[in-house]
């Protein structure tokens, strides 16, 4: 083979193990991680801390998706969304990609279990074990309340970045954990009323697959609200003043009239707005937290 031939299939093994990871997912729990650590003290946190942190959880949740494909991997082939990944196709054998997830694994937690603190390790490692066992393993394939259960795990990083620095569980991590929580099963029946075929042709008893299109749609606008009123929580409680409070009402009312043309006017790419929605979402609420933090603006209480 010629060296430029062999470069090449080289980088595209580099980007199946990259594939691996759900590098954009990922991306978007650190940041989560990363707001939980910047809200656990009033000033800057500890520089190494957030590094190591950072790294150990964003390892452990490149892991926990990596297992992912590999458990995954037949479901994935008959799946248009999926066909195609690097295990489902079969350009990384199951043994390559159960390494690959091992060695992120272990990397992760030594990182946080010997820089960060042995509380911060072992809870990110629960997470890994939520999503990588408990959902993708069981849940999934056992109900159509699998995502909201199963997306505990995925709500958690807040609360491990947040355990990082202070070494303890916080009620107002908690709040950031809920507040994901109650997003997960809006961001993902969206995105599962227009894969639905998919999931009725590999048995998976999705939400709208069981219950039905309307059924989910309504719930997803039940959800909405629901996340409306818990985003309000960190306002609340004086965790997060007026910055966040006004953006966090903006974002939610959007997600609201996203929602609710779902339901009562929807077109056909309703589903993937409400969906691609919910990403910009959270992002932009957990930036705001972070804004709100540094930049405090007086509280408006009514006395
Ligand atoms: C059990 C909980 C969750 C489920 C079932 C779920 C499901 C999904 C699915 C099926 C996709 C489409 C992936 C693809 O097309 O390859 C997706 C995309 C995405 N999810 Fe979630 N998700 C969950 C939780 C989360 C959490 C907690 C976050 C971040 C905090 C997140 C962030 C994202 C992002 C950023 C994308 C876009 C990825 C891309 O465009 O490649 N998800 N989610
Ligand atoms: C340590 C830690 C914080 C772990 C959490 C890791 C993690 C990657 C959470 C994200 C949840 C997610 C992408 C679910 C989709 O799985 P799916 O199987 O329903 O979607 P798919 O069909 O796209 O694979």
């Amino acid at each position: 083979m010629s060296i430029a031939i062999k470069r090449l299939s080289n980088v595209g093994r580099a980007k199946d193990y990259l594939e691996l990871t759900k590098p954009k997912v990922v991306a978007l729990l650190v940041l989560t991680a990363w707001v939980g650590m910047m809200l656990a003290v009033p000033g800057l946190p500890d520089l190494l801390t957030v590094l190591a942190a950072t790294l150990g959880i964003g390892l452990l949740s490149a892991a926990a998706a990596a297992i992912n494909h590999v458990v995954d991997q037949r479901i994935d082939a008959q799946m248009a969304r999926t066909y195609s990944r690097p295990v489902a196709k079969g350009r990384l054998s199951s043994k390559q990609a159960s390494s690959f997830a091992f060695s992120l694994a272990i990397t992760g937690f030594i990182i946080l279990y010997s820089l960060v603190n042995a509380l911060t390790a072992w809870l990110t490692l629960a997470s890994l074990f939520g999503y990588a066992v408990v959902y993708t393993m069981f849940l999934k394939r056992a109900t159509p309340q699998n995502i909201v259960i199963g997306g505990l795990a995925g709500a958690m990083p807040p609360l491990l970045g947040w355990a990082a620095i202070t070494g303890s569980v916080d009620g107002h991590a908690l709040l950031l954990v809920m507040i994901i929580f109650t997003w997960t099963p809006p961001h993902f029946w969206a995105l599962a009323i227009h894969r639905r075929d998919d999931y009725a042709r590999v048995n998976m008893p999705m939400l709208p697959v069981t219950h039905g299109i309307e059924f989910t749609k309504s719930v997803i606008c039940l959800y909405t609200a629901l996340l409306f009123i818990v985003c309000l929580l960190p306002y609340l409680v004086g965790m997060s003043g007026a910055i966040y409070l006004l953006g966090s009402a903006l974002l939610n009312l959007r997600f609201m009239q996203h929602a609710w043309k779902l339901k009562f006017n929807p077109d056909s790419g309703s589903a993937m707005a409400t969906f691609k929605f919910s990403i910009v979402h959270l992002m932009v609420l957990f930036l705001l937290l972070l804004v709100d933090h540094y930049i405090k603006v007086a509280p408006i209480y009514v006395s």
